[in-house]
């Protein structure tokens, strides 16, 4: 059955554990789509971890940028994108205007509803702190918010993830 679910939250709130406990539940075999790219020796050992800590059966597919593609050539009935909040700055870092992501985003979203399985969507909670003083960082915070709305319309279930814990927003109680 076609499902979408939005898990967002803060940076280490708990929402990718979240999410891979989601798309574990669902019985099926799993495909873990990742956006983060590794720039550093940090960001190798952050990416080792997930690796070794997801289930051995579930495939991986890395893509930094076009993520409705590559999600159209999910065949397993469950797909995890972890995160829509790299993709955007992924996107933009790469010179996307606002409307390319949006754009994006819609068929990224298209192709989840079209899609016969589950779809969680990771994404992160970037807009409660004070006002960014450079621009790149201001139009990040005001394209993600919109792309996070965009995405939580979409969704049947949506959880806000704070330490640890979900609020459902929208959706079942998990
Ligand atoms: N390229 C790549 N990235 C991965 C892989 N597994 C996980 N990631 C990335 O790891 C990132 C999530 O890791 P963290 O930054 O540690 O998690 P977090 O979202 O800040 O923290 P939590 O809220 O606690 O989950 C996501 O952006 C994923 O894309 C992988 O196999 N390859």
């Amino acid at each position: 059955m076609t499902r979408i679910v939005l898990v967002t939250g803060g940076a280490r709130s708990g929402k990718s554990t979240f999410a891979e406990r989601r798309a574990a539940q669902e019985g099926g075999a799993v495909t873990y789509l990742a956006t983060a790219q590794a720039f550093d020796d940090e960001m190798h050992e952050r990416i080792g971890r997930h690796i070794a800590d997801r289930p051995a059966g579930w495939r991986t597919l890395e893509e930094p940028l076009h993520v409705a593609g590559a999600l159209r050539t999910v065949i397993t009935p469950t797909a995890l994108l972890d995160c829509l909040s790299l993709w955007v700055s992924n996107a933009l870092l790469a010179g996307w205007t606002e409307q390319t992501v949006l754009d994006a985003t819609c068929e990224l979203l298209d192709v989840a509803r079209t899609r016969a399985g589950l779809t969680v969507f990771v994404t992160n909670e970037v807009g409660s702190g004070i006002v960014p003083d450079n621009a790149l960082a201001r139009l990040y915070r005001d394209v993600l918010g919109r792309v996070n709305q965009r995405a939580a319309t979409a969704s049947d279930d949506a959880y806000l993830i704070a330490s640890g814990l979900p609020l459902t927003l929208k959706g079942t109680s998990p």
